[in-house]
């Protein structure tokens, strides 16, 4: 885990009066320095935040860290056997981000705070977003799955898309230290169902759309998608909540837990608060149309797809809320640098299209493949995977949502602790009677060889699941894999075979 080095805080905090609801178990108050989730990190004068896991209750380590010095613990149930200083609240987590927010002097608040979920496209609009901001003088820092920034463009590599509580807090506190006017920060599903942002209140909230995964954690799809729908409890009462409006299941979500804020959607549906309307698109660019609050404007971004089109409008109409100029948002938009890993060309002189892209649901194969199709002449040769201890039931789907394309080749994506074999059998269970893959190869480097070997000139291929990553997990080893650098030296193997005069003057 990314964490911040700062220096411990040295002033002594007193519980009963920053939690006054709260009670306690033989001890009147705790008083502690600073505070921490696990075990292992707890320093003397610390409070140990029992949280009630998804693994197992932290009050399972609560000798542990008081025997390296916790000065009291923090719990939903009281543990009679632990001879410790106890603090008993409702909500554990809630009551950590709280304190975690507090402690590091609720930096939020110095910020505008703008949070992006949604099923796919958070990383893309943040960035976005962050461009268009720093385009407009306004410095952005930025957390999400590939990197955290604290707007000084000195990005970490991130380790969770939404850090934990603590994590979160002290990248919020460094934002506000360096200057920056925003946060813009992609927020999961396991975030907010874990209340990681409890102690924000977000200027802005966009929900992207609402589509199946992650059905390992969440008991079922309505609650994946009421979980996702809760980031409108954080949204300040007059800020925006801004929504994919073509998406049905994000307004049946935000019924049922009864949102009462209205929100403001972006859509191709002409009903829409912003309208879109696509006027011209190839295979390396889109440009589009549509109704800010001030003008009708036209956009340009340099990814293909209807979905990327969705992405940047949503960012355009937050951006505009926040006061960036028409101009500002285009030429923040154009300009981005978008994020490594979504629909990257890999570039080379051999005559075929290929593309790294880090499709991993059904839905954004679907996307990707439907895209793809309507902008090339040739085959679109597709290869995937599915990740290792990970939603199981949407394997069969993925495979499903490929059928588009000419191609299947199924490899090996991050195994993890599972075995490769049976998450291909998943996938390959997703056929129709009478269908199956050109090839199933768990070797990923030999799938990518040879996908890219059965293409023809003009012809596509999409090397999907893990976009951005550079290595692969399978066990408990962590492997250097870059899909795109593979790529790139198949493709150069082959241009140099079928040019043997560059390869003589080289
Ligand atoms: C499933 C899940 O989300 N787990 C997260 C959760 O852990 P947990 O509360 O379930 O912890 P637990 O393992 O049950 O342990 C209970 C308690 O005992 C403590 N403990 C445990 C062991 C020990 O030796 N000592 C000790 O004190 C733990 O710190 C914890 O407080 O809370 C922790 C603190 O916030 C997170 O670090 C941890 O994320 C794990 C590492 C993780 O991999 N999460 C992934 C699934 C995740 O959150 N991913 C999303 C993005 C998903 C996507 O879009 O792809 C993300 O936002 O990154
Ligand atoms: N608006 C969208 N609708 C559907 N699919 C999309 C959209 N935007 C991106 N995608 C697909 O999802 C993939 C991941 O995009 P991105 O990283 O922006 O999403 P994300 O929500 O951050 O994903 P993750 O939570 O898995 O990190 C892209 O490579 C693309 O295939």
């Amino acid at each position: 885990m990314n964490t911040v080095s700062y220096s411990r805080p040295v002033t002594l905090h007193s519980i009963r009066q920053l939690l006054p609801s709260a009670s306690f178990v033989g001890c009147g108050d705790i008083y502690f320095r600073d505070l921490t989730p696990h075990s292992d990190d707890c320093q003397h004068g610390d409070l140990f935040v029992a949280v009630p896991g998804t693994n197992c209750h932290g009050n399972k380590y609560g000798t542990e860290a008081v025997l390296r010095g916790a000065s009291g613990i923090l719990t939903d149930t009281p543990c009679p056997d632990l001879n410790a200083s106890q603090c008993v609240v409702s909500d554990v987590r809630r009551s950590y981000a709280w304190l975690c927010q507090y402690l590091r002097g609720r930096p939020s608040e110095a910020l505008k705070t703008i949070g992006v979920t949604g099923t796919n496209g958070k990383t893309t609009i943040t960035w976005l977003l962050r461009s268009i901001l720093n385009a407009s003088q306004k410095p952005a820092g930025l957390l999400g799955t590939i990197q955290y920034d604290d707007s000084r463009n000195r990005p970490v590599t991130s380790s969770m898309t939404t850090p934990d509580a603590k994590v979160l807090a002290e990248w919020l506190q460094r934002m506000a230290v360096a200057g920056a006017s925003h946060a813009v920060m992609e927020v999961s599903s396991h975030a907010l169902d874990q209340k990681r942002i409890a102690g924000i209140t977000l200027d802005t909230s966009i929900i992207t759309n609402i589509t199946q995964d992650h059905l390992d954690y969440h008991p079922d799809f309505e609650n994946y998608s009421s979980t996702k729908a809760l980031i409108a409890d954080y949204t300040h009462h007059e800020g925006q909540l801004i929504i994919n409006g073509d998406d049905l299941n994000i307004r049946r979500a935000l019924e049922r837990n009864r949102c009462v804020q209205k929100p403001i959607t972006v859509g191709f549906d002409d009903q829409s608060d912003h309208w879109i309307q696509i006027e011209s698109m190839d295979q390396s660019s889109s440009q589009f149309r549509i109704n800010l609050p001030s003008h009708v404007v036209n956009i340009s971004i340099a990814r293909p797809g209807k979905y990327n089109v969705m992405n940047a409008a949503l960012a355009a109409v937050t951006a505009s809320y926040h006061g960036c100029s028409d101009e500002q948002i285009i030429n923040g938009i154009e300009n981005a640098a978008l994020p490594p890993g979504r629909l990257q060309q890999v570039c080379s002189d051999h005559p075929i299209h290929c593309f790294v892209d880090y499709a991993h649901t059904p839905d954004a194969i679907e996307n990707v493949i439907s895209t793809m199709k309507h902008l090339i002449d040739g085959k679109l040769i597709c290869l995937f995977g599915a990740g290792g201890n990970r939603d199981r039931s949407k394997r069969s789907l993925m495979t499903q949502a490929a059928l588009g394309a000419d191609r299947i080749i199924l490899t090996a994506d991050n195994s993890r602790q599972e075995s490769t074999q049976q998450i291909l059998d998943d996938l390959i269970s997703g056929f129709p009677a009478g269908c199956c893959a050109d090839r199933v190869e768990p070797d990923r480097r030999t799938a990518i060889r040879w996908a890219i070997e059965q293409a023809e000139p003009g012809d596509c291929v999409l090397i999907l699941g893990r976009g951005h990553e550079t290595s692969q997990l399978i066990g408990d080893q962590s492997i250097p894999f870059d899909d795109a650098r593979e790529a790139k030296q198949v493709l150069n193997d082959l241009s140099a075979i079928s040019s043997p005069i560059l390869l003589k003057s080289a």
